[in-house]
């Protein structure tokens, strides 16, 4: 692996890198930079959370004039939490060379936007369909684009967002570098890459396995109403530092989060109906610790890199394969490892068997877990927390008191009595789940080439739908911020 030094990046940039923590570059990283900043299109392949947004991101900061005032690159994304994220990173990479990023996307205010905007940035980070917006306000100016980012272009494909990519980029010097990024490349990407790209190189970071292997990856087959016990138990024995749950539908995240919270779990959802402020402060509270349990639909599943994140729950089977490899991806990132655990009810064999195919990687099955199970994992948190406890010696001040307890009882027994007390035992409080009907088997398509007669999923949680759900949700959800909360906040300090 190569240090940043070695790629002959500007100072500015590598001081950087190295301030964020980047000692050595990444394998995609090495294999991409030196092929991107000599100005060549690329379709960049390698795991979840190897990367990525270096291996794009560092090249186009470098390529930057900052003396010049237009808008040189632009970066497109699926969501607008990835487009944020995205516009993040490259703020950092650019803060000493002084190169100025902006972010446009849906249901933020258009006005500061606009304002931004005026300010000359020299690269855009954008969701296609506000990015649209713009063009027709004539707020943007594409002309001098030198380069142009896809990351995750197969799910902007699957969102349906081909056709406004082609209207963006007709905005574009055909002049230019094209850079396209995933952790899965669907047969149909060729096709996009031979309309919008020139000669590009496919860089594909080789590993064994399309999932990391730094994930332990299981799955249950139980009966839909048994889901969400399980889930629960699992969150009692694994007790997550944070942990999403992946759920089908919008309905199903709303219900699910409300069901959780209940049983007194600091869970929050986010899907695409909810307004813009609302996921920013579900986000927020998750990135904080605020909430241990972030319940999503597949919106969450693209691109975001939350630190901490040490569980991941299919409640529902992802639509297609690609979509757990996503999933999934949201642990076990940057050499950390993670826990995945999927549920399939018996009528869904098939797709986990496709998920198995595409990901080169057998799940480990594992039975429904135990109510016993549940308590006993609660009971060795409880452990924890007072073993760490005992190490800080933070309890001085119940020394009095404890001397009192013991002339009454013998030490065991005062323990379990005060373990009994900190333990969480399994919360039964009944719950309303709407039950998912399962996944339909898929008709087999073997050998389809690009991919042709597989229609691109329909469009979900982009920029233009959302005018339609607008009002819709309004007071629908209730604030999950049970009175669980304090229960579960205990661990954080564990
Ligand atoms: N060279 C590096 N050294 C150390 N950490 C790094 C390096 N490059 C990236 N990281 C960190 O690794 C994490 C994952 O990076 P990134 O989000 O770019 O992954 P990705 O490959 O785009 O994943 P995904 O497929 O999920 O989008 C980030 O927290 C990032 O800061
Ligand atoms: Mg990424």
């Amino acid at each position: 692996m190569a240090t940043f030094y070695e790629f002959g990046l500007d100072h500015q940039v590598v001081r950087a890198v190295t301030e964020m923590g980047f000692s050595e570059a990444t394998p995609i990283q090495t294999a991409t930079i030196p092929t991107a900043l000599e100005g060549k299109d690329i379709i960049g392949q390698a795991q979840t959370g190897t990367g990525k947004t270096g291996a794009f991101g560092v090249p186009l900061i470098n390529r930057i004039k900052t003396e010049e005032d237009h808008v040189q690159a632009l970066i497109l994304a699926p969501t607008r939490e990835l487009a944020n994220q995205v516009s993040e990173s490259l703020i950092a990479f650019g803060k000493y060379k002084g190169v100025r990023t902006v972010v446009v996307y849906g249901g933020q205010d258009m006005r500061k936007q606009i304002r931004d905007l005026k300010r000359k940035p020299h690269v855009i980070v954008a969701t296609p369909g506000r990015l649209m917006d713009h063009m027709r306000r004539k707020t943007i100016r594409l002309q001098e684009v030198e380069t142009v980012v896809l990351d995750e272009a197969d799910e902007m494909l699957n969102m349906g967002f081909i056709e406004d990519i082609e209207t963006i980029l007709k905005e574009v010097p055909t002049e230019r570098q094209t850079l396209l990024f995933s952790a899965t490349m669907p047969k149909r990407i060729e096709k996009l890459a031979q309309t919008f790209m020139k000669e590009p190189e496919l860089i594909a970071v080789k590993a064994k396995e399309v999932t990391m292997e730094n994930i332990e990856q299981q799955y249950i087959e139980l009966a839909e109403r048994d889901k969400f016990d399980a889930l629960c138990r699992l969150i009692d024995i694994h007790t997550p530092e944070l942990a999403i749950v992946f759920g089908r539908t919008k309905r199903r995240v709303d219900e699910l989060a409300e069901a959780l919270a209940k049983r007194g779990y600091r869970a929050e959802g986010i899907h695409g109906d909810l307004n813009q402020a609302k996921r920013d402060s579900v986000l927020r509270k998750f990135k904080n610790g605020l909430i241990d349990v972030l319940v999503a639909t597949d919106v969450a599943a693209r691109g975001l890199d939350i630190s901490g994140v040490t569980h991941v729950y299919n409640f529902d089977l992802p639509q297609d394969p690609e979509s757990y490899v996503h999933r999934i991806g949201r642990t076990g990132r940057a050499g950390k490892s993670g826990v995945a655990v999927t549920f399939a009810t018996p009528r869904e064999k098939d797709h986990v068997k496709a998920i198995e195919r595409l990901s080169k990687k057998k799940m480990t099955k594992r039975e429904m877990p135990s109510f016993e199970e549940a308590i006993e994992g609660q009971q060795q948190l409880a452990l924890n927390q007072l073993r760490s406890l005992i190490a800080d010696g933070g309890a001085d001040a119940y020394r009095q008191a404890a001397k009192e307890l013991l002339q009454e009882s013998d030490a065991t027994t005062a323990l379990a009595a005060a373990l009994k007390l900190l333990t969480k035992e399994p919360d039964m409080t009944p719950v309303r789940l709407t039950a998912e009907a399962p996944l339909r088997a898929k008709k087999r398509r073997e050998g389809g080439g690009s991919g042709a007669g597989k229609p691109y999923r329909q469009r979900r949680g982009d920029d233009r739908r959302r005018s339609q759900y607008r009002g819709k949700d309004s007071g629908r959800r209730q604030s999950s911020q049970g009175r669980g909360g304090q229960q579960r906040k205990a661990k954080h300090h564990a």
